[in-house]
């Protein structure tokens, strides 16, 4: 699969008139990599994602693929949705048929396939996500968890070329965000593109290529380090420093750390410390 660029330039949108979600906000989607989207509750995350998927059409900007404006005509937004899909926070949204299997192949359906390639897609799809033991089942009586990465195999299935996932890991516990990781990981190895929002900052720090956070209804992108380390950002963000970035600053400065960027997780902070017995005591 080859990478497309997603961009986002100068968008205006939201819901009511006079008061824009998003106002002058600027995206660059980092082709074959991963992108964390961050911000408070409300800032606009998923207006967003919604202006990207095409979901929802801003009243001034433009959102391209490799430079070419899309259109919010039915055909050119059959166009985008073949390449940019939009997983929902809620998979409630989402699922509607009886079983897995169903659900998974609607998008292909639709898209006219023949049916050998829809359920080749299908299968992959289940595999990627690794829920393929569920295909049978139907989807009401799916953890919360399950129905999340069912979600995300139904848009994966349409072979996206950026995949848009609106809070993938809210809500799920511990290793159920484990698996959504490793799923995330098995897609990128198929040349996809991730964009991911969450509030989570220690997420965003370990797992992102890059970071973008949404603040004053615009957009800062850059270096999850940089953005993240940015304390006047965050406190203008309404957003937590990462405790990796804290605690990895405060041993530079006790001269136990000495790389040039700061470790992004704990292992990577443990690997980093020297092997001085008790010197943390
Ligand atoms: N359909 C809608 N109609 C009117 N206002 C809306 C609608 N959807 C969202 N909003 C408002 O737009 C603003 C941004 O919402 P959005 O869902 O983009 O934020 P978010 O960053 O994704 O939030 P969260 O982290 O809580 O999911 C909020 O003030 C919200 O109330």
């Amino acid at each position: 699969m080859s990478h497309r660029h997603l961009t986002a330039e100068a968008l205006v949108a939201g819901y009511e008139r006079g008061r824009p979600v998003l106002d002058g906000a600027s995206l660059t989607v980092p082709a074959g990599r991963r992108l964390a989207v961050l911000g408070a509750n409300g800032s606009g995350k998923t207006t967003l994602l919604r202006c990207l998927s095409g979901a929802l059409r801003p009243a001034a900007g433009t959102v391209a693929l490799d430079g070419v404006p899309l259109e919010h005509s039915r055909r050119g937004l059959r166009a985008h949705r073949q390449e940019v899909q939009l997983v929902l926070q809620d998979p409630d949204d989402q699922l509607f048929s009886a079983s897995v299997a169903q659900d998974v192949s609607f998008g292909p359906l639709n898209l006219g396939l023949p049916e050998d390639d829809v359920r080749a897609r299908v299968a992959e799809a289940l595999a990627l996500l690794a829920v393929d033991s569920l295909a049978a089942r139907p989807t009401h009586q799916l953890s919360f968890g399950e129905r999340k990465r069912v979600a995300i195999a139904g848009a994966v299935a349409m072979r996206p070329c950026v995949l848009l996932l609106d809070e993938p890991t809210a809500g799920l516990d511990p290793s159920a965000v484990a698996e959504t990781l490793a799923a995330l990981a098995r897609l990128q190895e198929h040349d996809s593109t991730v964009v991911m929002s969450t509030h989570d900052v220690d997420l965003a720090l370990r797992w992102a290529d890059e970071v973008a956070v949404v603040v004053d209804r615009a957009v800062v992108q850059g270096e999850p380090q940089d953005v993240l380390g940015d304390d006047g950002l965050l406190v203008r963000a309404r957003l937590e420093r990462p405790w990796t970035l804290t605690v990895g600053a405060r041993l530079r400065d006790l001269g136990l750390l000495t790389g040039p960027s700061l470790p992004r997780d704990a292992a990577g902070l443990l690997a980093a410390l020297p092997e001085h017995p008790g010197v943390l005591s």
